[in-house]
């Protein structure tokens, strides 16, 4: 597990460690440049020609402390401070001044050479507005040069709050990030500009963030021991639970088989499937592991009472029968339920979203961004995109339920829990019936006891590195839903 603060919960955390806990501002400075040179070495980076562009913030103080590390190592960079003299922080002086006394070279414009290193160090996470003139040059002729391009903290312009581009942003192989990567370096456009990052440890105490909800949160390949539900040796079918899934209409039989097969697949005991008659033979034929049962043969009611967890959803289509079902879904079954796709569009319509207040049990929607569009009534889509996190927040708090946004960066938000931004996963998962899966991998994990919460991000997260997988055996075009269940199958291998 790992944070992702924005540049202000950083700032805050830096001021937590210097102030609070009494560790120098320069001694951080200190590890962060160190930790560069390592990451540049690791990477065998040519040290042949570098160029170091400094601001006259703290991100420029990291780049001084580098040019000095440089000049131990007998390297000779060339340094370009392109900020205001006035606006100097005192650390950035400081570096400045011994980086000066040992005898280096200071430039005001960058001196035409081929660089074999272009090092960032303009802004960090004290970037503040829009990047316009000089500045805005500048980062464009750092673009434009040969050689690695390796961003201190993050790449200046990319907005550690929310990954937008302020104007211009340096174009990185490497960022290297002081202590914790940096919201605006996961989310998109901010990513495509970071390349590789590396987060390096430099001092700043993490644990100020434990009680700062508001921290967004994500998850490594390394945290999948504690986060995949235990597989005890004296267990039977009934330790990990009934699983039932509404889903499916006339003419669409593959989204419940692809939610039924997911969720066996990641571990469910038993999987049943409540649909038309008509999808009978065809589920029995693909998924003969699920019980089948049908709308003509059994009345919901009954069905609820058997599952220890509801998914309801996948291809149900928008008719009145479905209507109903939800419905008493929603008013009677005492499980947790996960809700996506028609579900989620019946729940947007005639006041149905209201019945969420009233449940007892754990709720877990799963919308894309349209969908969530008509969950809010219409909001548009780009309004969410930018305002993702407030708006989110608003929406699990007022319906007491754990909501999934589905995006190229999945968001997973509960109230007094941290948002935990998705990483795993990528484009060869946007394709019909992907979304099927994560709803049968989320009810799969619920109906083996772990929280709604948990429950979505392991949920998202698995779906992601199954994407992963797959894109890595296919590539990015053809990978199909039955490639994601078949990986989730084999998710232990990933520990
Ligand atoms: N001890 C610590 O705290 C540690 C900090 N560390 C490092 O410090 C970084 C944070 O440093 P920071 O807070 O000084 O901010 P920083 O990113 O250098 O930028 C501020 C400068 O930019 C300017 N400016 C901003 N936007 C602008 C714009 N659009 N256009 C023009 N100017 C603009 C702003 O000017 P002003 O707004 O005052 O006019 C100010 O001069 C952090 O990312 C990490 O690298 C690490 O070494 C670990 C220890
Ligand atoms: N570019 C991408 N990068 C990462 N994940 C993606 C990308 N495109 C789609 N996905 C994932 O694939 C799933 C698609 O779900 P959804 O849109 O509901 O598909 P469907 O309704 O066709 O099943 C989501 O979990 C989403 O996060
Ligand atoms: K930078």
């Amino acid at each position: 597990m790992r944070y992702l603060p924005t540049g202000k919960k950083m700032g805050e955390a830096d001021r937590h460690t210097i102030d609070g806990i009494g560790i120098p501002s320069l001694v951080l400075m200190e590890r962060a440049a160190l930790q560069c040179l390592h990451v540049i070495a690791a990477r065998q980076i040519d040290t042949g020609n570098v160029l170091i562009v400094c601001g006259s913030g703290n991100n420029g103080g990291d780049g001084f402390a580098l040019a000095r590390l440089f000049l131990e190592k007998g390297v000779h960079p060339t340094v370009t401070f392109v900020g205001k003299e006035a606006s100097r922080s005192e650390e950035c002086t400081t570096q400045m001044e011994i980086f000066k006394t040992l005898g280096g070279e200071i430039f005001s414009e960058i001196p035409e050479k081929d660089y074999t290193l272009v090092v960032d160090a303009i802004f960090g996470v004290g970037l503040s507005r829009e990047i316009s003139g000089r500045y805005a040059t500048i980062l464009e002729t750092m673009n434009q040069l040969k050689g690695i391009k390796l961003a201190m903290d993050i790449p200046s312009g990319v907005s550690a709050e929310n990954g937008q581009i302020l104007g211009i942003g340096f174009r990185a192989d490497y960022t290297v990030s002081m202590q914790c990567e940096k919201l605006g370096t996961v989310l998109f456009p901010g990513k495509e500009y970071a390349g590789e990052v590396f987060a390096v440890p430099i001092g700043i105490d993490e644990t100020y963030f434990t009680k700062q909800k508001e921290v967004v949160r994500t998850c490594d390949r390394k945290d999948l021991k504690s986060v995949l539900p235990r597989r005890l040796m004296n267990s039977h079918k009934g330790t990990y639970g009934k699983v039932l899934l509404i889903a499916g209409s006339e003419g669409m039989s593959g989204a419940a088989f692809f939610s039924a097969a997911a969720a066996y697949g990641i571990g469910a005991g038993l999987v049943k499937i409540y649909t038309p008659e008509s999808n009978r033979q065809v589920l029995q034929q693909l998924l003969p592991e699920a019980i089948i049962t049908t709308y003509e043969k059994e009345s919901v009611s009954s069905v609820t009472e058997w599952a220890d967890v509801i998914g309801i959803g996948p291809g149900l289509s928008k008719g009145k029968k479905a209507a109903e079902i939800l419905e008493t879904v929603l008013t009677q079954a005492e499980v947790p339920c996960v809700i996506d796709a028609d579900g989620l569009n019946l729940l947007a319509e005639q006041n149905r979203l209201e019945l969420l207040k009233t449940r007892k049990q754990a709720t877990v929607l799963t919308p894309h961004m349209k969908e969530m569009s008509r969950l809010l009534g219409g909001k548009p889509v780009a309004e969410i995109q930018t305002g993702r996190f407030e708006i989110l927040k608003k929406f699990v708090e007022e319906y007491s339920v754990t909501c999934v946004l589905k995006d190229a960066r999945t968001l997973v938000m509960k109230q007094d829990e941290h948002p935990y931004l998705n990483t795993t996963g990528n484009q060869a998962m946007a394709k019909g019936g992907s979304g099927d899966v994560l709803t049968g991998v989320i009810t799969g994990l619920l109906a083996q006891r772990i929280s709604a919460y948990d429950a979505a991000i392991t949920g998202v997260f698995l779906h992601g590195m199954a994407g992963d997988q797959a894109k890595k055996e296919k590539g990015s075009y053809g990978v199909l839903a039955r490639d994601l269940i078949h990986e989730i199958e084999y998710c232990e291998r990933w520990q």
